[in-house]
């Protein structure tokens, strides 16, 4: 079964898909968007793309994408991850890597290395082409990467020692399941009023179901209209969690709410 990811080769997000799919049928492409649109397109069977870091929080591009392409999410894989930074040489000018590890590092990279001009790329093992070749590059990635005339300068160089991000499997709106631990859930009331929130998320606490996560996105209309991402720790196929959603899609009756689906969770390291 094909799975595409965030490419090239060497990236937090291959290490992912690692975990769900066999190496020889993980496929590349540069950007999140494209892996949601294809798998939503039905052209390719399973997707894996970030979704959280626990020091940068939400990968917005992945969630607009959720919002803009109809997909269906049947797992989580959580990794923690620890950056290196790899370069040719100590006398480096530029540092090369996705936004999300730059941001992850930027105390550290501050710190240590004031003088080195920042360049966000498409992945972190974009990055780390470019530091193969041009000897002005340094890449931060994962210290795998570090392979010939690439040596690592640094290792464990996030901000913070415990750093994880979660992935997310995505698969055509066919395999959505109800069976799972967790749900991922898209609210757009396309309403405004004092106490909105609350009531939303009021039938959750009602029916006594955990919110692991709420992210609000700008929808996009207008100012101040959003779209709220909520996770839940429950399974579509409770009684619970169908009460509550006949509640929340009520409140939402001007705009609408999606069921991403309910998935188990898995750690790899
Ligand atoms: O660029 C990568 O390697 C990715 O998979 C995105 C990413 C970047 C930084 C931390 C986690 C995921």
């Amino acid at each position: 079964m094909e799975t595409l990811t965030l490419g090239p080769a060497g990236t937090y997000s291959h290490r992912a898909a690692r975990a769900v799919s066999d190496e020889d049928a993980i496929q590349f492409t540069e950007s999140v968007t494209g892996i949601v649109e294809t798998v939503a397109q039905e052209k390719t069977a399973r997707g894996v793309v970030p979704v959280e870091n626990s020091i940068e929080g939400p990968v917005t591009e992945t969630l607009d994408a959720f919002t803009e392409h109809e997909i269906a999410v049947i797992r989580e894989v959580v990794t923690p991850i620890r950056h290196a930074l790899l370069a040719q040489n100590e006398e480096f000018e530029i540092i090369a890597s996705h936004a999300q590890a730059l941001a992850q590092c930027r105390s550290v990279l501050e710190e240590n290395y004031p003088e080195a001009e920042l360049e966000a790329v498409t992945s972190t093992a974009r990055g780390v082409e470019r530091a193969h070749e041009d000897p002005s590059v340094a890449a931060i990635g994962h210290p795998d990467n570090a392979k010939e005339p690439l040596q690592t300068l640094a290792e464990d160089i996030q901000d913070r020692s415990s750093n994880a991000t979660r992935f997310l499997v995505v698969a055509p709106r066919a395999d959505l399941a109800k069976a799972g631990s967790k749900t991922s859930l898209i609210v757009y009331p396309n309403r405004d009023y004092p106490g909105l929130l609350l009531e939303l998320l009021n039938p959750l606490a009602e029916q006594d179901i955990n919110l692991t996560r709420v992210e609000s996105r700008p929808s996009g209309e207008r100012l101040g209209d959003y779209v709220f991402h909520v996770d839940i720790a429950a399974g579509l196929y409770e009684d619970r969690t169908v009460e509550a959603l006949r509640e929340i899609e009520e409140l939402a009756d001007a705009g609408w709410v999606r069921r991403l689906g309910s998935y188990d969770t898995e750690t790899i390291v």
